[in-house]
């Protein structure tokens, strides 16, 4: 298990080329810190923040790839095109792409083997919306995705989880401690019997700010943030960095 916390940026479909200097006065003030921060800003500006980020420890992501290396599939970016960017990660699965793209949890494993072919880590987003919730059926549609998206195929390689309940992206509400941990034992109970020692860090996300970074990374087994809205300004990104100072892993 690594020893820091993965705090992580998704920047969603916001930022343009007047957006870069915020990437570099978070590397700057990330110096030092334990956290291993990553950003995951629009395809359009990776190269750019590539160049920014030079030199530094910030590391760079995608927020989506296709399944297929190269072809005619317009509109669609590749995992190879994504490392050739300067990614080294990728989100994968998130709620906003298996919601508002249909995307289902067999292209989610798909496209997490075309990130690892390429030499990305992804981080596979599980997560359940309200409905689903409120109908009793959080274990079940957790353990599917689980099931089908973060399957055997993964084992030995690098990449990370994120749990995101759908109800709490973007919304203010956070996830209970209790919700939080009983989400947590599933998917560490999966991870444990599908990948053993090598299991990797499970993140949370859902309305993570500056006020509640560093009790949520503080929870058993919480090995990182996964930041939505408070990831798009250096005033409310770097309190959650630095949470992770507090915060033991
Ligand atoms: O979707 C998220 C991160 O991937 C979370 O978004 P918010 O932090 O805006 O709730």
């Amino acid at each position: 298990m690594p020893q820091t916390h993965l705090i992580a940026a998704n920047w969603k479909m916001n930022g343009v080329k007047a957006s870069l200097p915020i990437a570099r006065t978070i590397a700057e003030q990330s110096r030092g810190l334990q956290a291993r921060v990553a950003l995951f800003p629009p395809a359009t500006l990776l190269p750019l923040m590539a160049d920014v980020l030079q030199g530094t420890d910030i590391v760079l992501g995608g927020q989506d790839c296709h399944h297929a290396d190269s072809g005619a599939y317009t509109g669609d970016i590749s995992a190879p095109m994504l490392k050739d960017a300067g990614a080294s990660m990728v989100i994968l699965g998130h709620s906003e792409r298996r919601h508002g793209h249909l995307e289902p949890c067999a292209l989610v494993a798909r496209k997490s083997l075309a990130a690892l072919r390429a030499g990305l880590e992804p981080i596979i987003c599980i997560g359940e919306t309200l409905d689903q919730r409120q109908a009793g059926l959080t274990i079940p549609v957790l353990s599917r995705q689980l099931a089908d998206s973060v399957t055997s195929d993964l084992k030995g390689q690098a990449f990370h989880v994120s749990y995101e309940p759908v109800w709490a992206i973007g919304t203010g509400l956070v996830a209970s401690d209790a919700q939080i941990l009983e989400a947590f034992a599933l998917i560490r109970e999966h991870l444990d019997k599908h990948f053993g020692t090598n299991a990797p860090q499970v993140l949370y996300g859902g309305s993570v700010k500056a006020s509640n970074a560093a009790h949520l990374l503080a929870l058993e087994g919480v090995g990182g943030a996964l930041v939505g809205g408070a990831s798009l300004t250096v005033e409310d990104f770097m309190p959650i960095i630095r949470a992770a100072d507090t915060a033991p892993v």
